[in-house]
């Protein structure tokens, strides 16, 4: 490989309106025997966008950036980065990735990895910035077997940026890190960002799609169900809750009250999603069943369980932390909300 050297632009320019996008998918499909783990997207990233890939396991997420980066071929539709194939683009230095397999190499510093990382690609930036990048310019002579958890995942991340690429793809980038490791992470990243670059990266956190991405893209099943910013994910999750002490009354007719679109009962409790709370409250008020009620706007939890069609209405078994992760009890019904619909 040609071993020229330039200097790293400071910022990129925003795109143009001619321009081929960053990332374009394009009915994108990939099936494992009968599983579709990508189910035909579409979707475009603007060069510029920082955009978070959301979903539970085996949503898709790692399939779609295994195509997007040419890990894997679709079995129908196309991936294009730049207007060009993922392989040429990744060869020229273009995409930078991190990946969630990925071993250290012990025994060298970590200036001589990134070093020997630039050094393979075509115009690479220079070691210096992409460890002031990554935050390692201070652990730039440590051995790499010698790092923290948060420290190997930086060196990781100055591993991606070697190329000097302009589109950094992240798959879940701060699992296992701790809250410190990943704020420290995030920094980096928008200071990446900040220079025009595009970013995506998959996660199952919330509360870091809504943080740190532009947009946000929801995938459940293979498919997109939503697209857009963390409010319009809230509103698309449609109305408020109300919740209600029920002091023993029963829950038949709650589901009639005017506004409401869903009742779950925790315990004494029912919560009511309404698209007007007022009307419900005091539809409540006129039965008598004021104890302790609250009024909510919608959490992007609650959008995620709602646009990912998570089951809902005995309540015991909703998921309702942050963190989608594993052994979430929830079933899949994928056309809840059809895709960019909450755009
Ligand atoms: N190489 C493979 N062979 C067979 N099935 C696979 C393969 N890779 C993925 N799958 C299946 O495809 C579906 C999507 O998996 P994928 O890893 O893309 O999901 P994910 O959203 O990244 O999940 P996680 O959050 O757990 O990493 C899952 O049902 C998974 O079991």
């Amino acid at each position: 490989m040609t071993q020229t050297t330039r200097t790293a632009p400071a910022t990129r320019a925003a795109q143009p309106p001619h321009e081929e996008p960053a990332i374009r998918f394009r009915h994108a499909a990939k099936s494992f025997g009968a599983v579709r783990a990508v189910a035909g997207i579409d979707l475009d990233v603007r060069r510029g966008e920082t955009v978070a890939l959301l979903g539970r396991n085996g949503a898709g997420k790692s399939t779609a950036i295994s195509l997007l980066l040419g890990l894997d071929e679709p079995d129908a539709g196309s991936v294009r980065l730049f207007g060009e194939s993922p392989d040429r683009a990744v060869r020229a230095g273009r995409i930078g990735a991190m990946l969630q397999e990925g071993r250290a190499v012990p025994r060298i510093t970590v200036r001589e990895l990134i070093g020997f990382v630039a050094r393979t690609y075509p115009a690479p930036m220079p070691v210096a910035e992409a460890l002031e990048l990554a935050g390692l310019t201070e652990l730039a002579g440590r051995r790499i077997d010698r790092l923290s958890g948060g420290q190997a995942q930086r060196v990781r991340f100055a591993v991606a940026l070697a190329g000097n690429p302009e589109l950094i793809v992240l798959d879940e980038p701060t699992a296992a890190l701790d809250v410190e490791a990943r704020r420290a992470f995030w920094e980096s990243m928008r200071g990446y960002a900040r220079r025009g670059n595009t970013v995506l990266f998959s996660t199952h956190y919330l509360e870091e799609a809504d943080a740190h991405a532009d947009r946000i893209v929801v995938l459940d099943a293979g498919r997109i169900v939503a697209d857009g910013t963390g409010e319009q994910l809230r509103r698309a999750a449609g109305g408020s809750l109300v919740s209600v002490d029920l002091a023993g009354r029963p829950t038949e007719g709650l589901g009639e009250l005017p506004g409401v679109v869903c009742v779950e009962v925790r315990g004494d409790r029912a919560r009511l999603r309404t698209e007007d709370p007022d009307a419900t409250v005091v539809a409540l008020a006129g039965l008598g069943a004021v104890r302790g009620i609250e009024v909510t706007a919608p959490s992007l939890d609650d959008a995620f369980l709602a646009l990912t069609g998570s089951r809902t209405g005995t309540g015991s078994h909703v998921d309702t932390g942050s963190h989608i992760g594993a052994g979430t009890d929830t079933d899949t019904h994928a056309d809840t909300l059809s895709a960019g619909s909450a755009r």
